[in-house]
């Protein structure tokens, strides 16, 4: 059936999994960004999907404003794809000026999906959860064992906490932290869907993540000053297939940037922060509709910690510039400067890993970015600075060798990368190479004898 009543284009939401544009039965009102004029209830409109293109400016843009596509000239290079991706047809459930006045509800009820995909979109919530190869690539990796007791320190949503729980046959110990509240209790709400017990979540900020030594009151006791016991997950549901939430979201990216700078400059720019907070949660209500967190009733429990060498295994699936994301939708705001925060970050964070795993044990670092940066330059920093970690070979091995040399900026700064002999061991993936995957990086090390 021909569409009657024009046409609509949705935003591409970096936060959410690309593919339930495709596979949603619903557009929700504030994912709309244009409509054809005269669009009325009921109407059957085609649908698709703004892809962000480079623009003349040397920035990035979806080609609309207010609510009228673009489409540019013929001679424009990226013509054509201004005609965004079209996803199929549905019929409208409000008139254009209530789609645009309306601040939330469903806009048109998708009949006609060009991807006959089922929906991930609430509907198979906890039935699949969708991992990018890098993603699985990275739980295997660390190649987690019956009975360890792992850390995985940046773990929500919890795609690859859930992952190594099942490696691990749902045996052993599976110690999932995050900042963020909430996201801890995305953590929990994945883990029981997928009838997982033997992960136990805390909030706890990563950079806090080694007590001090005087609060240690029982090196026996693991979580040396948590406030009560972390939450086990218990539940009867069946475990279920794997479908991973963008991990590296645009929600978590803008919550990370903000916190970032809030760490890296002291207390911050607070107008800054509020409207990052802002965005995160409009982006947030974009993508999940209000009140998805809400509802779950759940407890979070806070750590202040845990014991030096208490881990076998630590996975550090590191906050970054997420520059890896692809298709990618919105433009970030990344700059040299900001690149080189994320690193600091990140550094940080793997000297508290560093503390936390016991001497055999492994750390694995991974990104979504692809900025050597935040890669090959933390690996130089590990390897440099403990001399007691080795890069470890990896399997499986799906990603491309990592970048060797060095690269000097402007301002005389040397970024150290990986010196020959090192590449073949870290896993780096590129978004434009025949594999497809998104942009990621993973290194793994072996943990010799601290005090050596
Ligand atoms: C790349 S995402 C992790 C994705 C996750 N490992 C997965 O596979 O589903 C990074 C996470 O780090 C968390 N994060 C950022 N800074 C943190 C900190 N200081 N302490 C703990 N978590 C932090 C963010 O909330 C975000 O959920």
């Amino acid at each position: 059936m021909e569409p009657s009543g024009g046409s609509l284009l949705l935003q591409g939401i970096r936060s959410s999994p690309f593919l339930s544009h495709l596979s949603s039965p619903s557009v929700y009102v504030p994912g709309v960004l244009a409509c054809s004029s005269h669009v009325e209830k009921g109407d059957v409109v085609a649908v698709s999907v703004a892809v962000e293109q480079p623009g003349t400016d040397g920035g990035w843009g979806v080609g609309i404003t207010r609510g009228t596509v673009l489409q540019g000239q013929q001679t424009d290079p990226y013509h054509f794809e201004r005609n965004a991706l079209y996803i199929g047809q549905g019929a409208t459930m409000m008139s254009r000026a209530g789609i645009f006045r309306a601040s939330g509800g469903i806009a048109v009820d998708m009949n006609n999906r060009v991807f006959k995909l089922p929906s991930f979109h609430d509907v198979l919530e906890g039935e699949i959860f969708l991992q990018n190869l890098p993603s699985i690539v990275t739980a295997h990796a660390l190649d987690p064992q019956q009975d360890e007791r792992i850390l995985d320190m940046c773990a929500a949503p919890g795609g690859k906490t859930t992952a190594i729980a099942i490696l691990m046959k749902d045996q052993g110990e599976v110690i999932a932290v995050d900042r963020s509240h909430n996201k801890v209790m995305d953590i929990q709400k994945l883990a029981a869907e997928m009838g997982l017990h033997c992960i136990t979540t805390y909030k706890l900020d990563a950079l806090k993540a080694v007590c001090r030594s005087n609060e240690s009151n029982d090196m026996t006791t693991p979580s040396c000053r948590k406030d009560t016991e972390g939450v086990t997950l218990q539940s009867s549901d069946s475990p279920r297939l794997q479908m991973e939430k963008n991990q590296c979201s645009t929600e978590a990216f803008a919550a990370d940037f903000a916190c970032q700078e809030n760490v890296i400059n002291g207390e911050g720019n607070q107008s800054t922060y509020t409207s990052k907070a802002d965005i995160r949660k409009n982006i947030r209500r974009m993508r999940n509709g209000p009140g998805r967190n809400q509802g779950m009733g759940g407890r979070v429990e806070k750590s202040k910690g845990f014991s030096p060498n208490s881990f076998d295994r630590v996975l550090l699936d590191a906050p970054c510039s997420a520059l890896g994301l692809r298709p990618r939708l919105f433009a970030g705001e990344e700059t040299i400067e900001s690149l080189r925060n994320h690193a600091r970050y990140q550094r940080r964070m793997f000297d508290q890993a560093v503390q936390l795993v016991r001497p055999g044990g492994v750390i694995v670092y991974s990104t979504c970015t692809i900025n050597p940066g935040e890669n090959e330059a933390l690996v130089r920093y590990a390897l440099d600075t403990y001399k007691f970690l080795s890069l470890a070979s990896q399997h499986p091995r799906a990603g491309g060798p990592g970048l060797v040399g060095c690269f000097q900026f402007s301002d005389g700064y040397t970024e150290e990368w990986l010196r020959p002999g090192e590449e073949e061991l870290v896993q780096r993936f590129d978004p434009s190479s025949p594999l497809d995957t998104i942009g990621f990086f993973i290194a793994k090390f072996n943990v010799g004898p601290k005090d050596a």
